[in-house]
């Protein structure tokens, strides 16, 4: 059966527009908090495919999105390329030893090796697209990573930051290793984003959540290029396969976007319409509700309608324009998903 949400990431007319949620999968949903406790912690139920796999679905049966995203953590890529990861309650995620030179950096592995060793995932997809297939609906099923520039942020910091100013002393100071990082990262990212799509992924998206960290400036440089390295490598060998990028925060770049890939997630800091004005005849929209305004019903609805009247129901798929956040009620969640089923006429 064609999927109308791969149909919308290629740019085809479908019936309606599809709707997905960042972190769909997550503490937002009851169900998703039982399954984590079966589990032990978030790392287990990573590291565990039929589990993985059994949160992946269950916004679809919940809330009635259109596509899955794949059950994983961007930050499981440097885990396995040696460096430590654990998630610290109420503090998120740590590395215990960041990397701080040359030496550091040599000491992880990188390529094929740690691209083969993320075995767990490649089986949560395997059992996820036989459950979907089994399920014979037309729900899409998406991998994910990092962007080099965001996966790095962490591997330098250690944790997630405000200031970034350990990674930025590295920009400034000593920026051929931090390119020496990007591009052992990205080596890796482009054997596992090809295991994903040979595992059975529909879409793939790279989240450059830390993408407005860097002075516009210098975004291509740091960050861009690499994932359009990514996208360049895989639209070569997997054409079919859409990629989607989501560069957070970085309206000024928006006329300076280039590359091979299909669709180009606005965040919830740009208007849409700039992002149609400045990008909606290159590539497909994905975006932009700010998801604060999944706590009131009546801002949902307001903004729903805008987008598709900005949109026209054309070359986009509605989406938040960051990810879902725990304390969002399933009841809102699901209103959003009906909402924008509504407007765009299923
Ligand atoms: C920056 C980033 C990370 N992870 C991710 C990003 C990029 C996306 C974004 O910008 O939101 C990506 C991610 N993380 C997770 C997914 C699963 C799929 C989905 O979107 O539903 C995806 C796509 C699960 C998760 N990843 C994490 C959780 C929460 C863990 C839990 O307590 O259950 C989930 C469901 C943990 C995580 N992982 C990360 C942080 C900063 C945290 C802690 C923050 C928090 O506690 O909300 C790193």
């Amino acid at each position: 059966m064609g999927k109308i949400f791969v149909d919308a990431c290629l740019g085809k007319e479908t019936p309606y527009t599809p709707v997905w949620m960042m972190r769909q999968a997550g503490r937002y949903l009851p169900e998703y908090m039982a399954v984590r406790a079966e589990a032990g912690n978030f790392l287990n139920l990573c590291h565990d495919p039929k589990k993985a796999a059994e949160v992946t679905l269950q916004p679809l049966d919940i809330v009635g999105v259109d596509a899955a995203i794949l059950f994983s953590d961007i930050l499981v890529i440097p885990d396995e390329m040696g460096m430590d990861l654990s998630f610290v309650k109420g503090e998120g995620p740590k590395f215990s030893d960041p990397l701080q030179t040359q030496a550091d950096l040599d000491r992880l592995i990188g390529g094929d090796e740690a691209a083969s060793k993320l075995t767990y995932v490649y089986d949560t997809i395997k059992l996820l697209r036989t459950q979907l297939d089994e399920r014979g609906d037309d729900k899409a099923l998406i991998g994910f990573t990092g962007a080099p520039w965001t996966l790095a942020t962490y591997m330098i910091e250690g944790q997630g930051t405000k200031t970034y100013n350990v990674c930025k002393k590295m920009m400034y100071s000593n920026p051929e290793l931090l390119h020496n990082i990007l591009k052992k990262v990205t080596e890796v990212v482009k054997l596992y984003m090809e295991k994903q799509i040979q595992s059975g992924i529909d879409v793939v998206q790279i989240f450059d959540s830390w993408a407005a960290a860097i002075e516009p400036g210098m975004y291509d440089e740091f960050s861009w290029s690499y994932m359009v390295e990514i996208a360049e490598y895989l639209k070569e060998k997997y054409p079919h396969i859409p990629i989607i990028m989501f560069p957070k925060g970085v309206p000024a770049f928006y006329d300076k976007v280039y590359g091979n890939f299909d669709v180009f997630g606005v965040d919830w800091g740009a208007p849409m319409s700039l992002a149609k004005e400045k990008l909606g005849d290159k590539y497909v929209l994905q975006g932009n509700m700010e998801p604060c305004r999944l706590y009131s019903k009546e801002a949902t609805t307001k903004c729903v309608e805008k987008i598709q009247e900005t949109m026209g129901g054309k070359r986009h798929i509605f989406n938040l324009g960051h990810g879902i956040l725990p304390d969002v009620t399933v009841e809102n969640a699901i209103h959003f998903v009906n909402e924008c089923h509504r407007v765009s006429g299923k």
